[in-house]
């Protein structure tokens, strides 16, 4: 293959991808205008519907144009069929566009006429004879690289005039050999057959998607949400996708592959994000993780939300008519265990003032005050301050972080958590809890294995009934206009709205959190009350589930699996299992492997396919030795050798040690300013250093060119599960991996 024959090969294409840009500027002008015009006819009728649908295009082709101009093209696929199908080259895309007469110039890589990129083989070609993959930096096709199908079919197609010449050495390896940053990319140019199936597969149900460390369920999985909003994009954008992961730093790591694909109207949270308006970061050491995240805490919730709100007042006396009427303690248990038996405490808002004043009427025996009637009996007293005041306080409308503050009493927490958790739990937990303020905001407070008890409070609260705009700010309010309650819009309301009514994030009332599709990855790290929590949000929606029992960091697996099959109730699971490992070099992978199969993990092993002759290196600090210099020149090592980022991890407890040697190695400073603002607090590694120092867990669902581990031993028996987090350590590397002991 001569150089000639490439740059005009390239110089085809990059005609080609010009005209496409060319249209798209123009489509996108056009839809822009018919948007001014006509703003609101886009909520009418057909004509709408389509200002509504060139506009989205232009939407999504500026973000592309913006988001990765540096690198990923518009335009990534070729096709050329066999003579007897189409002699036209086909040209596959991020998006689809049409030419001025509405003929198909770029087919969207979702498309069923898309489909066959991914899927043809050698032993299957399906009509194709050449699969092309341009490679781009921004509108500029950089190289092509071409696989042959069909070779027979490629001497017909030669015979009758078509030059279809093969160049290059592959895309997939050329795209896997790339350097890391810190973000994920998309894969729509080399999606591979089986991993095409699970992004396509029919959105009922539960998609499962399971394989080895590196096979690609993440980027899958993305890609599967970008497929279902294009699929039918009416239910998703309105019902909304929710795609949940692990940490705030595997957020931020896979935030771009959704917009790169020209798809915005997707929730990406963090486990510690789930819940509206809260965004905890930071994790509970693991022995209160383990209590914090069992399937006991849904009953200490449940317990904790029907007790007397701490401080209430717990009498009430008033006279009436020469009577005197008490509400005592006896009377009001009453009360309240026939208003719990009703439903969820804050409905029942509505309801106190008269089943207290039942309670009162009942023993009114005088005739003075009987023949008055109940009528006015119960209008005086509803115009009586301290009634109302009693009644407020006695019954309050109560919001989940206030409740959970109930908990750092650890008198209040013995008394709920009896026969629950032990005496030793009660300590752990309480001492975790000793701080919460009730009058700060509680997200900051509070850590990532609080959320779902947060969230299993405020289901078991109820929402605080809504008055009309002029009431709110009056909870007396609450009391007497027990039948002009405006609830917030529900999911189901929103599934019926009227189309064209854009969907926007639900904002905290409980009915607002279902979803119509839920996305969850690294799916075996979820305890059973984040089951819960996420069951929650995906009532009526479909699933896609993606994970690997060997990375798994809950010690008490059966428990979460009975936790997951509650959170999807019997819906019908379709299993997909991926089995080759794209993202470490074969040697890593090896030595990860050996290591899971030498510790006893029941390990899904992966092929992984692309050998670069790198072998890990087990660096020993000699007796007396210094761990900071023999560290310090491991990451020196590895980050002159790669041009991409560099990992250092270390067990949790060294992290902030680690952070300041890093901090003071002067080779280092450009690459890791993140390390000097975590040596004096614990904020997180911002988002764009080179090198960076993590914890174990930190390094879930992540990969960076080159790790060097700080003391593996540790990390092993930092947690009941530290052999699996070990192991998800030891498969971050796409390039070098060196250990430090
Ligand atoms: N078809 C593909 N073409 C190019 N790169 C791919 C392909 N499939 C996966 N990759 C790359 O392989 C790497 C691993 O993918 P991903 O993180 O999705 O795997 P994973 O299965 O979620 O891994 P883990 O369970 O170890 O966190 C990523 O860099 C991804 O871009």
């Amino acid at each position: 293959m001569t150089d000639e024959l490439v740059d005009r090969e390239v110089a085809a294409e990059q005609a080609f991808v010009d005209r496409v840009y060319l249209q798209l500027e123009q489509a996108g002008a056009a839809a822009q205008q018919l948007a001014k015009e006509g703003h609101s006819r886009a909520h009418m009728g057909h004509e709408g519907g389509l200002v509504e649908r060139d506009a989205m295009v232009f939407q999504a082709a500026k973000r592309i144009a913006q988001l990765d101009a540096a690198h990923e093209g518009l335009v990534f696929g070729r096709l050329d069929l066999t003579q007897d199908k189409d002699p036209q080259p086909r040209y596959v895309g991020r998006i689809g566009l049409r030419d001025d007469n509405r003929d198909s110039l770029l087919i969207d890589w979702r498309a069923p006429a898309a489909a066959v990129f991914y899927q043809a083989t050698a032993a299957e070609p399906q009509g194709v004879v050449r699969r092309r993959v341009l490679r781009s930096a921004g509108r500029s096709v950089v190289g092509v690289e071409d696989e042959l199908l069909d070779s027979e079919g490629l001497s017909a197609a030669e015979a009758a005039g078509r030059e279809l010449p093969i160049i290059g050495e592959g895309a997939l390896m050329a795209q896997l050999s790339r350097a890391r940053d810190r973000s994920m990319h998309s894969i729509v140019a080399t999606i591979q057959a089986e991993q095409d199936k699970a992004i396509r597969a029919p959105s009922k149900g539960v998609v499962s998607i399971s394989g080895g460390p590196g096979t690609g369920k993440t980027v899958v999985a993305l890609h599967r949400a970008a497929y279902l909003l294009y699929t039918d994009r009416a239910r998703y954008e309105r019902g909304g996708v929710l795609v949940v992961g692990p940490s705030g730093v595997f957020m931020r790591y896979i935030e771009r592959v959704l917009p790169s694909l020209g798809e915005t109207a997707v929730a990406l949270r963090s486990l510690g994000g789930v819940v509206d308006d809260v965004r905890a970061t930071r994790h509970d050491e693991p022995a209160v993780a383990d209590i914090k995240g069992s399937a006991r805490m849904a009953e200490l919730m449940r317990r904790t939300a029907r007790q007397q709100a701490p401080g209430s007042p717990r009498e009430f006396r008033v006279f009436w008519r020469d009577e005197r009427l008490v509400l005592d303690r006896g009377r009001l248990g009453q009360v309240r265990r026939q208003l719990m038996g009703q439903g969820l405490r804050n409905k029942q808002l509505p309801r106190i003032s008269h089943a207290l004043l039942d309670q009162m009427w009942r023993q009114v025996r005088g005739e003075r005050g009987r023949e008055q009637g109940r009528e006015k009996f119960n209008d005086e007293m509803l115009s009586r301050q301290d009634f109302l005041d009693f009644a407020l306080g006695w019954w309050p409308p109560l919001d989940a972080p206030t409740v959970l503050t109930w908990l750092r009493d650890p008198e209040f927490l013995a008394r709920v958590g009896e026969g629950l958790i032990s005496p030793e739990e009660q300590r752990l937990l309480a001492k975790t809890w000793a701080a919460l303020d009730p009058s700060r905001p509680i997200g900051p407070q509070i850590s990532i294995e609080d959320v779902p008890l947060l969230d299993e409070l405020r289901y078991a609260l109820g929402d605080v009934p809504q008055k009309a705009d002029d009431e709110r700010d009056d909870p007396m309010a609450l009391i007497e206009g027990a039948v002009d309650i405006q609830e917030l819009m529900t999911a189901s309301d929103r599934e019926f709205a009227p189309s064209g009514r854009p969907w926007r994030p639900p904002v905290s009332s409980i009915e607002d959190d279902g979803y119509a599709h839920v996305l969850i990855d690294e799916a075996q790290d979820l305890t059973p009350m984040q089951w819960r929590m996420v069951g929650r949000r995906g009532r009526t929606a479909s699933w896609t589930i993606v994970g690997d029992p060997a990375q798994s960091s809950w010690p008490v697996p059966a428990e979460s699996a009975a936790a997951r099959a509650e959170a999807l109730e019997r819906k019908q699971v379709h299993a997909f299992h991926l089995s080759t490992n794209y993202r470490n070099s074969a040697e890593i992978y090896a030595f990860a492997a050996a290591y899971a199969q030498r510790v006893g993990l029941d390990a899904d092993l992966p092929d992984a396919v692309r050998r670069t002759g790198e072998e890990p290196q087990q660096v020993v600090v000699p007796p007396g030795g210094d761990p900071e210099t023999v560290t310090r020149e491991a990451v020196r090592e590895i980050a002159g050798r790669v041009s991409g980022t560099v990992g250092i991890v270390v067990p949790a407890a060294r992290r902030s040690e680690v952070n300041r040697w890093l901090a003071s190695w002067p080779e280092f400073a450009d690459d890791a300013p993140g390390a000097r603002a975590a040596v004096d607090s614990t904020v997180q590694p911002s988002g764009e250093d080179r090198v960076v120092v993590l914890t174990g867990l930190d390094t879930k669902g992540l990969e960076f060119d080159g790790i060097v581990v700080v003391r593996p031993q540790e990390i092993e028996e930092e947690s009941l599960t530290g052999r699996a987090t070990l192991y998800v350590v030891l498969t971050r590397a796409t390039q070098l991996l060196t250990t430090v002991s």
